[in-house]
């Protein structure tokens, strides 16, 4: 006779990750981290139905675009036609990225009220992605931030290439702490730690971590993990184990970054749920309707998914 193991199964799950939270916060960044990078532009109208689509999921924080430069980054010269035709749900935050004051500018101008700045922890990619060193881009991001502090508009920050840079390659955790402490002394009320390249093993994560948290607590901290190297929902799982509570991650594990060439998309928020709720861990998120919003935005960029949990699920609700 054949025994139901997951009850049993779970029980051990529970006590090995007895330190772990009894909620999670994710922050969703699938209409940013996951279309910028697309060759073909998406339509606004389908950005707004993707996003609208994803506000009746449950989720309760939604990166929709980035007020960069469209020369630099063409897939979000639409911004802030986006965000005036999404549907702005009472209790759901919808951040944007914005890199300098004429950006945060244009954001006011069509209601923003959250942002998020952006930094490297390595030389190269702040280069690359930002146009200047790792000090020109948190002296950009002062201005950006006392502009934003007098319009009480609320600001997250990220790091970038917290254990690997594309061009650096290994990144000092003393180089992430040190940028997380200028990032909340500044006034982030949260720092995301990025695995831009996805890179990170369990003891790069640790390493970094046990760095940060000397300088941050843990209530201050996300993580945000690409799956380059299928390892992304091993590092949550190591940053949650550390009493980070917040993990950013993007439906259908879309992404990636156009400065981090090779760098494949972000944790799925189907794959990153499921692995909650195995956990006991409280999201908030319906799973089903992030299957379909995933099937649907997957199909509409034509690509498919990279979410295994929407793979599995889907042929079991559609045999
Ligand atoms: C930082 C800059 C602006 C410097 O770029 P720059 O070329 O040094 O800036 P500039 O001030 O010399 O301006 C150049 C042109 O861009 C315009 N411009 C300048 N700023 C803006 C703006 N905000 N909105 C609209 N237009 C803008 C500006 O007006 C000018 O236009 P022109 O005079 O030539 O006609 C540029 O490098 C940039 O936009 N970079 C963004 C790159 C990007 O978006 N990367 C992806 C996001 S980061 C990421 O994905 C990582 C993350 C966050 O997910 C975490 C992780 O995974 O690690």
């Amino acid at each position: 006779m054949r025994r139901n193991i997951l009850p049993r199964l779970q029980g051990v799950l529970k006590r090995k990750f007895s330190r772990v939270t009894s909620t999670v916060r994710i922050v969703e960044v699938g209409p940013r981290d996951g279309l910028q990078n697309e060759r073909s532009i998406v339509p606004a109208a389908v950005k707004v139905d993707f996003i609208n689509q994803l506000s009746r999921t449950g989720l309760k924080c939604i990166e929709v675009t980035s007020f960069v430069s469209p020369k630099w980054v063409p897939q979000m010269g639409d911004n802030a036609e986006v965000f005036q035709a999404i549907e702005k749900v009472p209790g759901i935050s919808y951040p944007v990225l914005v890199p300098n004051v004429k950006g945060l500018e244009s954001a006011m101008k069509v209601g923003v009220k959250e942002i998020a700045v952006f930094t490297s922890a390595s030389e190269g990619f702040s280069q690359k992605n930002t146009n200047g060193s790792i000090q020109q881009v948190i002296n950009r991001t002062k201005d950006v931030i006392n502009v934003a502090k007098d319009h009480s508009i609320k600001i997250r920050g990220y790091i970038s290439c917290v254990v690997g840079c594309p061009y650096d390659g290994y990144v000092k955790p003393s180089a992430v702490a040190k940028l997380c402490e200028t990032l909340l002394s500044l006034g982030c009320y949260e720092i995301s730690l990025g695995d831009t390249i996805g890179v990170g093993t369990t003891n790069l994560m640790k390493d970094m971590l046990k760095a940060v948290l000397v300088v941050a607590p843990s209530d201050k901290l996300g993580i945000h993990c690409h799956d380059t190297y299928g390892q992304a929902l091993v590092n949550v799982c190591t940053a949650l184990e550390s009493g980070i509570t917040v993990v950013d991650s993007a439906v259908s594990g879309l992404g990636g970054c156009p400065y981090a060439k090779g760098a494949s998309g972000n944790v799925a928020t189907e794959d990153l749920v499921y692995m909650l709720q195995g956990l006991g861990v409280r999201t908030d998120v319906d799973l089903n309707s992030l299957i379909e919003v995933g099937q649907f935005i997957s199909k509409t960029i034509n690509k498919p998914t990279n979410s295994k949990v929407n793979s599995a699920l889907f042929k079991n609700l559609n045999p």
